[in-house]
Parts: structure tokens; C-alpha cells; sequence
């Protein structure tokens, strides 16, 4: 059984800037779920907050029985929950392969990426973790690529491998910041089309934060569009796509 997510009525200032008003909205498991806006309408301030990065001023964050709001990063990731970032943060130098294995280091019990005494239950664990790490690879289209620095990687397989990366951990709910912006076209549908594998083949819930409301629109099952820090709505991708303050929102954003 994988939990639902709720956020309720969450705020978060800095100083006199309110980033957040109120916000609330339910991610249902296994579903994708996009939160868009406009710029500074505070979906990087709303994606801290899930993963523990920034506290709130003012509501609850919950993941099934568990306040997500209460907690630090590495307690979050702890309970099943993992996150891309907007800027790629992989280690240019280090092949697909070391990066993956990088994401699950969290579920490693001898720590073999510290250096490890070479026994063999270490032998072993790393054997079966270098496994996992090869069939994440093979699900997101990055086979032919496992070897290759990642630095060397065009920018859009470089965004599916921090997609991977993420998976590795084997979160429940795996939250993506904008998963294609500055993808071009087909980069960007090859990423749909991984996202969309993911939730049917893993049964994992998605939130992903997204500028562009194009690309979500084919992609989401839900939406929960942000303006100025509120919640302007929240519906399926037909409901919110014609709701005359969304319109509005996005054609006032230059
Ligand atoms: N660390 C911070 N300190 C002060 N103000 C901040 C901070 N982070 C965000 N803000 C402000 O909060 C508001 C929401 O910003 P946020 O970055 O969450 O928006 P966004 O929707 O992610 O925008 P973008 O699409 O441009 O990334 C903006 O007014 C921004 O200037």
C-alpha cells in the first residue's frame, strides 16, 4: 500500500516575502502529479518544503501517517521519498554506472562505497546492488551508456540519469524538479515517455514541479497550478487547462 501525500494549508515566508499562502492539495498514490506556475509563483519554494529542505510557517505536510514538515532531508529520503534537482547534480567525472550506485548507498549495509574490508558478504551485497543498479539503467534507456562518464552525456540522457539516480534509492514517491526544462523537443519526449514507464512499471507516485505547461498536460493526472504563492487551481489537465485563472496567469507571465 503506498500512502497519499498531503499538503495542507502550507505557508512559507522569507522575511517579508510571503513564497507561500495557504497552499493545499492531495497527491494520490501512484499517480503523477504536476504542480506548474509562472515564474516565482513558488514551486522551487513548494518542492524544498516536500523534501525537507525549508520548514514551514504555517501547515502540515503528511506521507501516509508521517509529517514530512518535521523532518530533515536525510530523514525524508529515510522514508521512501526521492528527489532530482533542477540543476543537474551528478558527478561529471564518474561514469552512469558510479553514479547509480551513489543513489543507493543509503540502502547499503557495509557501506562498499567507503571502501569496505572485501569480505564476502560485502563481495555479495555489492554484487546484487550493482544488478539492481544495471536493470534501472536498462529501464530508462541508458544501457548503452552505463560506462560513460556522465559528463561526457548530452544534457537531456544527463536529466534521465539523475532520474535513475533517484530510482536507485527505491523511493515511494519520487519527486522530480523540473524534469525537462531546457530539453529540446525530443529530449523532452523521451523523458515523458521514462516518467510515464516508471509510474506503471514501478508503481511509484510522481510529483514533478514544471514551468512548462505543455509538456504536463499529456503527462499528469492531476494538476495544481500556482500563482504568487497560491493556489489558483487544482484539477485534471482538461479542468485546469481551460480555467479562465490559469489562463490568465500564464498569458500575464512574459
Ligand atoms: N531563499 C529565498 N529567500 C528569499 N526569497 C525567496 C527565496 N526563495 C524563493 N524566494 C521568493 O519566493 C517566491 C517564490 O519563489 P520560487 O523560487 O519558489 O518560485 P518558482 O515558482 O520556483 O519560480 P521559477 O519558475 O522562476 O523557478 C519568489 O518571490 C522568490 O523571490
Amino acid at each position: 500500500m503506498i500512502d497519499r501525500l498531503e499538503v495542507d494549508d502550507v505557508s512559507v515566508r522569507f522575511g517579508a516575502v510571503v513564497a507561500l499562502q495557504g497552499v493545499s492539495f492531495t497527491v494520490e498514490p501512484s499517480t503523477i502529479h504536476a504542480v506548474i506556475g509562472p515564474n516565482g509563483a513558488g514551486k522551487s519554494t513548494l518542492f524544498n518544503v516536500l523534501s525537507g529542505v525549508y520548514r514551514v510557517a504555517a501547515g502540515q505536510v503528511r506521507f501516509g501517517e508521517v509529517r514530512l514538515d518535521r523532518m530533515r532531508p536525510f530523514q525524508v529520503a529515510g522514508i521512501g521519498v526521492a528527489r532530482t534537482f533542477q540543476n543537474i547534480a551528478l558527478s561529471a567525472h564518474r561514469t552512469v554506472a558510479q553514479n547509480l550506485m551513489l543513489g543507493r548507498h543509503h540502502l547499503t549495509r557495509t557501506g562498499f562505497l567507503g571502501g569496505g574490508l572485501g569480505l564476502p558478504s560485502e563481495r555479495r551485497e555489492r554484487r546484487e546492488h550493482a544488478a539492481r543498479v544495471a536493470e534501472i539503467a536498462e529501464f530508462l534507456d541508458l544501457g548503452d551508456v552505463f560506462t560513460t562518464p556522465v559528463g561526457e552525456l548530452p544534457y537531456g540522457v544527463q536529466k534521465r540519469v539523475e532520474a535513475a539516480r533517484a530510482l536507485c534509492a527505491e523511493p515511494r514517491l519520487l519527486l522530480l524538479d523540473e524534469p525537462v526544462a531546457g530539453m529540446n523537443a525530443d529530449e523532452t519526449h523521451r523523458m515523458a515517455d521514462a516518467i510515464r514507464s516508471i509510474r506503471g512499471a514501478l508503481d511509484i507516485t510522481i510529483v514533478l514541479v514544471e514551468h512548462d505547461m505543455g509538456m504536463v498536460m499529456a503527462l499528469a493526472d492531476r494538476v495544481t497550478v500556482l500563482d504568487f504563492g497560491r493556489r489558483i487551481a487544482d484539477g485534471t489537465p482538461d479542468e485546469v487547462q481551460s480555467d479562465p485563472d490559469v489562463i490568465r496567469a500564464y498569458l500575464g507571465a512574459t
